[in-house]
């Protein structure tokens, strides 16, 4: 099978408006499990530039398989024509600690032994990856956000970064996201898990490690991240002769064949279990005290038909945090919506940072 011959992607696909750079953390990064990278890499991109009041920062934080190049995974949204411009904004995406896409991963080589982590790679959480984003924020002279935002994994980011209060957020936009991993999710994410640890091959500590159990992990992840409807309305065979070979076989086959050809088994199960820390409440007296102590206007977006994250979870983030706005989407992809209904993103979005913008001129009107 060429999913187990394939070599690591390239790191990036290089985006013409943008330019892509490496942030080294000159000290050891401490992890909230108590344990240290001794070295930190963070790859970074950005677009446009950072204007002289240095208050136009869009930040995007990424999903689970995603890298720093939001123009590329969130076209639509963000790029030159979109709402999220470079020639009005300082766009920046990070990619995530543990993602192989230029950030430390599994796949480089820890500097204590000289040898590839692997396995050997600590385990991190949601908080981790915030505090990376910060640190890389605090890099670039940025103190001041004018929007955060991300869906999913990208949330739960931007969620603890906002409730950490290290920077100022003026704007915070969660989308498909919740405030804690629940026991569907880390259910979800164990059987992925499973399904590489039941290819042997991901113990060989090899880069393409694990890649038939990867395979299988999209597999089962895709289910959370579709719906019954989209695979009746892109899967539904033409006939009823068929006893086998059918296309949600070979759809999921492929889907799974796909990811390996730019993802790696050990960064994913890593991802996986991060995204299973998460919990917005731990160390702080609760969930609903940790939301309550967000200061930026805030926009939650929930998919009324997402399986992985259901509108449940929106809600409850939207009804917690101050005077946060909820709104709901239709997708006919459920939780993989929020990387494609960008014209109702776009709108939801322009809308209300229109709304904030002119609740700020009403507050300065009445101060003055
Ligand atoms: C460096 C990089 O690679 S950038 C990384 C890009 N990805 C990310 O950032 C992660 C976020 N993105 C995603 O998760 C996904 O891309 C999404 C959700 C946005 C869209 O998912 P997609 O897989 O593109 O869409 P969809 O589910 O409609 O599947 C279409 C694909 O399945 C194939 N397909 C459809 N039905 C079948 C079938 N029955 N059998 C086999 N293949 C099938 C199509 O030919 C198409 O193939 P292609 O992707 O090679 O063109
Ligand atoms: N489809 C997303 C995961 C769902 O949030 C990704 O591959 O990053």
């Amino acid at each position: 099978m060429h999913v187990l011959t394939r070599k690591l992607p390239a790191i990036f696909k290089l985006n013409l408006m943008s330019s892509t750079a490496i942030y080294h953390h000159k000290k050891s990064f401490n992890l909230e499990n108590g344990k240290q990278l001794r070295e930190l890499r963070v790859a970074y991109q950005t677009y446009g530039t950072l204007n002289a009041n240095k208050d136009n920062v869009i930040w995007a934080c990424h999903a689970l398989t995603a890298n720093a190049d939001v123009a590329d995974w969130w076209k639509g949204l963000f790029g030159d024509k979109y709402l999220f411009n470079p020639a009005e904004h300082f766009i920046i995406c990070a990619n995530v600690l543990g993602s192989h896409y230029g950030t430390t991963s599994p796949l480089d080589t820890d500097p204590v032994t000289g040898n590839p982590y692997y396995l050997s790679f600590p385990e991190f959480t949601i908080r981790d990856l915030a505090q990376v984003h910060q640190l890389l924020a605090e890099h670039l002279g940025i103190s001041k956000i004018k929007v955060l935002i991300g869906g999913s994994l990208g949330g739960q980011q931007a969620a603890e970064w906002a409730i950490s209060n290290q920077i100022e957020i003026e704007n915070l936009i969660l989308v498909a996201c919740n405030a804690y991993q629940t026991p569907w999710g880390i259910a979800f994410n164990e059987s992925q898990r499973l399904a590489i640890s039941a290819d042997r091959s991901f113990f060989s500590q090899q880069p393409d490690g694990g890649m038939k159990g990867l395979q299988a992990a999209r597999s089962i992840a895709l289910l959370s991240y579709r719906t019954y409807e989209a695979y009746n309305a892109t899967q539904v065979e033409s006939v009823n002769e068929k006893t086998g070979d059918f296309r949600a076989a070979s759809y999921q086959k492929y889907q799974g064949e796909k990811l390996c050809r730019r993802f790696n088994a050990y960064s994913y199960w890593y991802l996986t279990k991060a995204m299973d820390s998460h919990n917005v409440g731990r160390g702080r007296t609760s969930v609903i005290d940790a939301l309550k102590s967000i200061k930026s206007n805030t926009l939650v977006i929930g998919i009324e038909n997402d399986f992985l994250f259901p509108i449940n979870e929106q809600e409850f983030l939207g009804k917690h945090i101050p005077g946060a706005e909820f709104h709901s989407i239709k997708s006919a992809y459920g939780h993989d919506g929020f990387l494609i209904e960008t014209d109702i993103l776009t709108n939801m979005i322009g809308t209300f940072l229109k709304d904030s913008v002119n609740k700020k001129i009403v507050k300065l009107h009445k101060i003055a």
